[in-house]
Formats: C-alpha cells, structure tokens, sequence
C-alpha cells in the first residue's frame, strides 16, 4: 500500500525531470485559475499537459513568467499560451479501439440474461471497453521528462472523463467486467503494469500519474490476481507493503492493523488550487503540512473525500485519516494475505504459503478483537490519539471504535465470497446478524447501499452509492447458506442495475456514482464534477448480470 521509498529505483534524474515538470504544470494551474476563475475549473487538466513537441520546458516557464507579470491574464491570453507549449490532455495515451480480445458478443457472454431491453444494455457495456481501452504512447517511454502520464507496458482501461490514467482499486471492478467479457488478455495487461508499477516504485501507486507517486490506493492487487487465476488458471506475480499499528486488548494480547499514510505534505498536485484555499485558513506552515498529509492519506483510501475521516464534517482541515485504522483496508490486506497463501501453495512454496497463513490468521483476530462491536453487529472504525505519532502499543478503548454507520462497517462480509474450502470469515449465525444490522441502518435505499447517513456535500458520503461497495457487500451475502440473505443480495443487485439502466437511458452514459435516494439519478458532491464512463461501474454491472441473469419477464427499468 503507502510508499516508503518511494520512486528509490525511479532513477534520481529522472524522478528530478518528472518533479520540475510537474512544478511547472502546476504554475500554469495557478496562472489558469487567476485567468479563467473558480466557476467550473478542475485544477487536474492543467497538472495533465503533456509539452508540445516543439517546445522545450525553460520556453514555456519563460513565457508563462510574462504572463505572471500581467495584472490579469484573459482567458483568450492564457488558451493561446497552453495551445503554443502543451498538447492536449490525454494525447500521450492512445485509444485501442479494437483490442485484440474483444468480440461483439463473445461466445458465452450473460448466458442467464434473457431479456431484450437488459442483454442489448449489458451489449452496450460491454461495448463500451473499446471506448475506455487505452495504450500509454511510446512517446512518453521515449521522453518521459514531458509528461506526467507514466509509461506503462501494455493496454490500460482508464475509469473515463478526467480520469484519463489507470487507477489502483478501480482496476479491480474493471476487472471482474473485462472477465465476464472474455477480455482475459486486456485483464491481464492491466494486473501486468500494476505489478510493473510495483518493481518500479515499490509499491501499486494511487495513478499512473508523476502526481501519484506519493500515495497508494486500497491494496487489491492479489485479488485481480486471484481473480484473473479463476477465470483463466494463468498466475502473475506481485508484492506489497503496509502500514502498521499496534494495539493491545483488555486480554493483553497486541494486534497489528494497517492504516492509510501517505508520503507527501504538500498539496496534491491535481488539486493543488483546492488544497490550498483550504489551507489558506492555517496559520503556521506546520499545520498546513500536517492538513496536506492528511488531504493526500485520504486519497489514498479511495473514499476521498467523506465525514469517515473527519472530525467536523464541514471542516475539511480536521481530517484525520492517518489516525484511523479502517475496516475496508485490513479486509483488503488480510484478503490480500490470505490470497499470497492461496498462490504460494499452488507453486509448492510451503513456507510462504504457511507464513500468511498465519498473518492472515492474526489479522483475522485482530479484526474481531479492535474492530468488530457486538452492540451494533458491525465492524467499525478505530480512532487514534491524534496527538502521538503511532510508534507505540495503543491500549483498546471501546470509546475510540468510530460509531457511526458507514457501508465500510459491512465490507468484511466480502472476505466470505472468496478462498471456498478455507475457514469462513464471518459463520452463519453472525452473517445473519450482520445482515439484520445492514437492514436497520438506514443504509439501504430505493436505489442501493448509501455510502452513509449523513449529507455533507462530500462524494463518499450520502446519498451516493459506489459501485464498489455494492458489489462487495452483495457479493459477502451471496455466499451464504441462508436464502434470506441471499435475497437481500439480488435485491440490492436489482435496485443497483435498475438505476445504472435508467440514468444510462436517461443520459446515454454510465456514471461514476448514483444518488440512491431515487432510482435513475446520477451522484454529484466533492470537488470535481460528476464523470461517465466509467470503468468500475461498468465491471459491477456486468459482473452483476452475469451472476444473477435478468429473466425475460423482469422489468429492467425503475418500477414506479
Ligand atoms: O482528483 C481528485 C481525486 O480523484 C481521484 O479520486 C476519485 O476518483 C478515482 C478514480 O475513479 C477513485 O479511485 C477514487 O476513489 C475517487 O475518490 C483520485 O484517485 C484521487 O487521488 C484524487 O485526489
């Protein structure tokens, strides 16, 4: 996950060239907002310029100092200047309209789908790779002091829209779709220059972005892998790293859990307009620091940006995240654990495969033992002191277990969906428990699982749903022996698949987020604006029709 040595065998030279770059790219973002104002301005374009091919770096810093001089750049001056020194945004990537693995219908595609309106939609969607499939240009391997895209070996499939590079945990759902599309090739070129990012960085980065280097995102490289091994028995390879705490129980036995810390505390690059306004309000440099770090941790997380995190959900500058050990991350890690066992097995490493046996084993405890409350039959959040920098053994307080609801207290349910033949995370009994938990929460609604209960105007919070989430928690009820679970997991699929229909109806488009509130309706929030595409939410789907079908007689649109 996070960073430690982060860029160590990027090369100095070169990690140097990409840093000038990116100091340039973001002068310009400075420049541009003073220019254009705030009103529908995203600060990432700008920090996603590649240089023109005719223009050197020192000629566009120089001409960028004229126009710093000026009392006000107009939008006509600053448009003229990045048309004469950068090409356009996402040229360094080139579209692969036709990737070699993709077929119209490919044989064997939703076999269980059978009605009209949803198989010709999910055709759509499927369809809708060849938009999304990408190749990282050799130009940026060729000089890749001129862009802060990074090279990567082979074809990518970006989320959509500003999300222009491959992602870390979006891969993930992105994935799971391309398997049921048969596109077993783009699948595996997608974990292939995960893992590439891996030797080259030492760990997954959030982006394939200079910007990125910093951080990381939900660790869920093994299970593309574990995945990718199911569908098509061929292994690949990885490595990764964690953060840890350790904390002692009212037993006297110390855990170790993994929080989010990244390795940065500046502003992000992408949004450095945003994170400084925010800072603005911080007095001594050190504080601004210490908000920057928590800023680009929460990134990290993937939920950027919630109330989870945050000690005053309309203050951005009391985020907390470093000093949280979050469910959903060492579900991922002792998933992650528990997957490397499952593969060093298989190639006959019985020493590996016996040694996260065991961490996994121990997260395992660990997780019931600091996370899990048995008043609210979920899994929650633990809050640090803020005060001290995680060097030492925490003692449990039940207190600092984060009581609010959050879809993430229900993620560890997903640890049952996988490694059948291993011991079950969750046992009939508490699944069943869990599940009446999720059903009083509030969480559920007309169209999925809300991220939260509280409205703050954040995107990870309410009403947004997130593909992600459905899927997890759909996928942990699924592989239950109890029906009543198993229901509630195609009755939240249905609602999640209504919705996607009908705002992919309404709008021609597949969204990055759905408002649950209301079947149909797209999500808003945070600090850019809605995006389509969109890789993951495309995976869920399909991966959704693929497991539960769409018999011919079920209405697919929003039922009145
Ligand atoms: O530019 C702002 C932030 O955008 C990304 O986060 C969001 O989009 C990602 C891609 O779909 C997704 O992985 C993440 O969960 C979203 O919150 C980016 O990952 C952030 O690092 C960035 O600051």
């Amino acid at each position: 996950m996070a960073p430690t040595a982060a860029a160590a065998d990027a090369g100095d030279g070169e990690e140097e060239q990409a840093q000038a770059l990116l100091a340039l790219l973001q002068r310009v973002q400075s420049e541009a907002l003073r220019a254009l104002g705030p009103h529908d301005f995203d600060p990432k374009l700008y920090v996603d310029l590649p240089l023109a091919t005719d223009a050197t770096a020192a000629a566009a810093a120089a001409a960028l100092a004229s126009l710093m001089r000026l009392p006000a750049p107009s939008r006509g001056e600053m448009d003229a200047y990045i048309s004469r020194y950068f090409a356009q945004a996402g040229s360094d990537l080139v579209a692969v309209a036709d990737p070699p693995d993709f077929e119209p219908e490919p044989r064997g595609f939703l076999p269980r789908v059978e009605s009209g309106a949803a198989r010709a939609w999910a055709l759509d969607v499927h369809a809708l790779w060849r938009a999304l499939t990408r190749r990282v240009s050799p130009a940026v391997a060729a000089r890749p002091e001129r862009h802060t895209l990074l090279p990567l070996p082979g074809r990518v499939v970006v989320p959509g829209s500003r999300f222009r590079e491959v992602y870390y945990w979006d891969s993930y759902w992105v994935i799971r779709g391309l398997l049921v599309s048969k596109m077993y090739e783009t699948a595996k070129d997608i974990a292939l220059n995960l893992v590439y990012l891996v030797e080259k960085y030492g760990f997954v980065l959030n982006g394939a972005r200079s910007y990125y280097t910093n951080r990381s995102q939900p660790p869920l490289l093994s299970s593309m892998i574990f995945d990718i091994y199911m569908a098509t028995g061929d292994m690949l390879s990885f490595h990764a790293e964690v953060h840890n705490v350790r904390i002692m129980d009212n037993h006297g036995r110390v855990h170790n859990l993994s929080r989010y810390q990244a390795m940065w505390n500046k502003p992000r690059p992408e949004s450095a307009t945003i994170d400084e306004e925010f800072a603005s309000k911080l007095t001594s440099t050190g504080a601004k620091e210490k908000f920057y770090h928590q800023v680009a941790s929460t990134a990290e997380s993937g939920w950027d940006f919630s109330s989870r995190w945050m000690r005053d959900s309309t203050d951005m500058t009391t985020l907390t995240t470093s000093y949280i050990i979050p469910v959903d991350l060492n579900t991922f890690i002792l998933k992650m654990e528990r997957d490397i066992a499952f593969f060093a097995k298989l190639i006959g490493d019985m020493t590996i495969s016996e040694r996260f046996s065991e961490a996994s084993k121990a997260r395992h405890n660990a997780i019931e033992s600091v996370l899990w409350n048995s008043d609210m039959e979920q899994w929650l959040d633990y809050w640090l002191p803020t005060d001290e920098n995680c060097q030492g053994v925490y003692q449990w307080k039940p207190n600092s277990q984060n009581r609010v609801i959050f879809a993430s207290n229900f993620v560890p349910l997903w640890l049952n969906a996988h490694h059948a033949g291993l011991e079950r995370f969750v046992d009939e009994a508490k699944l069943v428990r869990v599940m009446r938990s999720l059903q009083k929460s509030g969480l559920l609604q007309p169209a999925g699982i809300a991220t939260s209960l509280s409205n703050t105007g954040q995107q990870w919070d309410f009403p947004n749903g997130w593909a992600p989430l459905q899927h997890m928690i759909v996928e942990g009820l699924l592989r239950s022996d109890s029906a009543e679970a198993r229901k509630l997991a195609e009755d939240i699929a249905t609602r999640w698949v209504r919705t996607n229909y009908a705002a992919y109806k309404a709008t021609g488009a597949m969204h990055e987020k759905y408002d649950v509130e209301a079947c149909g309706k797209s999500g808003g929030g945070g600090e850019y604006k809605p995006q389509t595409g969109f890789g993951w939410s495309n995976g869920v789907i399909l991966s959704f029709l693929e497991e539960f079908g769409w018999p011919q007689e079920k209405e697919i649109g929003c039922s009145s």
